[in-house]
């Protein structure tokens, strides 16, 4: 199977040398080709170039784009996609003036969405998820995390690891599966919270990393969650088991999370939308990729990650969606790289690097995923006829995606 897309407008995120990240004031750049083709064969780029220079090329599929800008596919590095039922009574009770907190403390958030996943069935979970899989990947995404921590229990943990193993499976995009059985506490653990502890660490997570079900170890560390010598115990135990920590630091409180996740080398700390001049700092000099969710910030009216802060101190930046029922209840990331740019005073060239090359980074997988580069996955996305690439954050809410091309598969 060959594809060959000819008469690019202009191909984006184009890197000759396999960059992995991109950082600081690097992020302005954005390096493209006018005029341009791709050739795909079977799941990879093969070639790649200005139009004067294409050749005699065989190929099966002909996609002429006319007017069209091509790029990568976006690589969203954050979501809770497998979730039982929506929270909408909970979005009018925050309009009506109650705050997240005061939900969560009603029995309503993480709790709320624990009661109703350990209730469903594995095969109906597994078919309402797939379906915001599809959704997801018709708007552009070509690679995704999706985490656990909406069964609290270990059987329910364990139905939702199985349900991300299959969409995994079932289809062409680029699934990481991350373990955050640390979300909240069950309501039977509020009285002796380690003992809680003590399940994920002594029970779950031997059990996760046995059966091969995630990549990544998650905790919500925050007050009222788990606390800094609870995530570094939880973290401990997952690396021990082989998972990567990946954390939720920093959304309503800073008290040093920061530090805790780049000491146990977190390949992201993610959310910040609170951070202190001390947590910008320890960041450098590591590898930890700060991840903004600007969707989060916007549903749930909490300030915005301090983007321009963290990339003015040389550092990388990505963005990613955060789809969850409760504070994000969208998997567009198209919508978040606009919000990069509207809320977060980034540039669309900053935007368009932490949506692609940098959500791949915080996966893992920017080797092969996040830009256009011969012998990288074949993820590119095709747009319908538009001015120029800035138009894509300009036009918000707009669909603005004509193809998408999953793993060499057109979607
Ligand atoms: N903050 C922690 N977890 C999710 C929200 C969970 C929920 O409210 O259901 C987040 O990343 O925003
Ligand atoms: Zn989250």
């Amino acid at each position: 199977m060959s594809i060959l897309i000819k008469n690019i407008k202009e191909l984006l995120q184009v890197r000759e040398n396999n960059v992995t990240l991109v950082k600081g004031a690097d992020m302005k750049t954005l390096p493209t080709l006018k005029n341009a083709y791709v050739l795909i064969e079977h799941d990879t780029i093969v070639e790649y170039g200005s139009m004067a220079d294409l050749g005699e090329i065989e190929a099966e599929t002909i996609i002429d784009a006319t007017g069209k800008i091509v790029l990568p596919t976006w690589c969203d590095s954050h979501t809770h996609l497998v979730y039982a039922g929506n929270r909408e009574q909970e979005f009018v009770d925050r309009i009506n003036g109650l705050s997240y907190e005061e939900i969560a403390n009603r029995g309503g958030g993480i709790l709320n969405s624990a009661a109703k996943l350990q209730n469903m069935d594995e095969d109906e979970l597994y078919n309402i998820s797939a379906e915001r899989l599809i959704n997801v990947m018709k708007q552009g995404t070509g690679a995704i995390e999706i985490k656990s921590g909406y069964g609290l229990t270990v059987e329910a943990e364990l139905k939702m690891l199985r349900v991300i193993k299959r969409l995994k499976q079932e289809f062409p995009i680029k699934v990481r599966a991350t373990f955050l059985g640390a979300h909240a506490f069950p309501k039977q653990y509020k009285e002796q919270p380690d003992s809680y502890i003590d399940l994920i660490v002594n029970e779950m997570i031997p059990l996760v990393s046995r059966e091969r079900l995630a990549d990544f170890i998650d905790v919500f560390c925050e007050k009222g969650y788990f606390s800094l010598e609870q995530t570094a115990r939880i973290l401990e135990a997952g690396k021990a088991h082989g998972l990567t920590p990946k954390i939720h630091v920093n959304q309503f409180n800073a008290f040093g999370g920061v530090a805790l996740g780049v000491k146990h080398q977190a390949l992201s700390v993610d959310h910040l939308e609170i951070m202190t001049d001390e947590d910008v700092e320890v960041l450098k000099n590591s590898n930890t990729m700060p991840v903004g969710l600007p969707a989060c910030s916007y549903f749930i009216s909490i300030p915005y990650t301090p983007a321009r802060q963290i990339i003015d101190a040389g550092l990388p930046f990505a963005l990613a969606t955060d789809y969850n029922p409760g504070t994000s209840p969208t998997g567009n990331m198209n919508v978040v790289v606009s919000a990069g740019c509207i809320k977060m005073k980034m540039t669309p060239e900053e935007a368009i690097n932490a949506a692609t090359i940098n959500g791949a980074y915080a996966m893992g997988i920017s080797n092969m995923y996040g830009s256009i580069c011969r012998g990288k996955k074949a993820n590119l996305m095709i747009t319908k006829p538009i001015s120029s690439y800035n138009y894509l954050p300009y036009a918000f809410g707009d669909n603005l995606i004509d193809q998408v091309i999953i793993n060499g598969s057109i979607i």
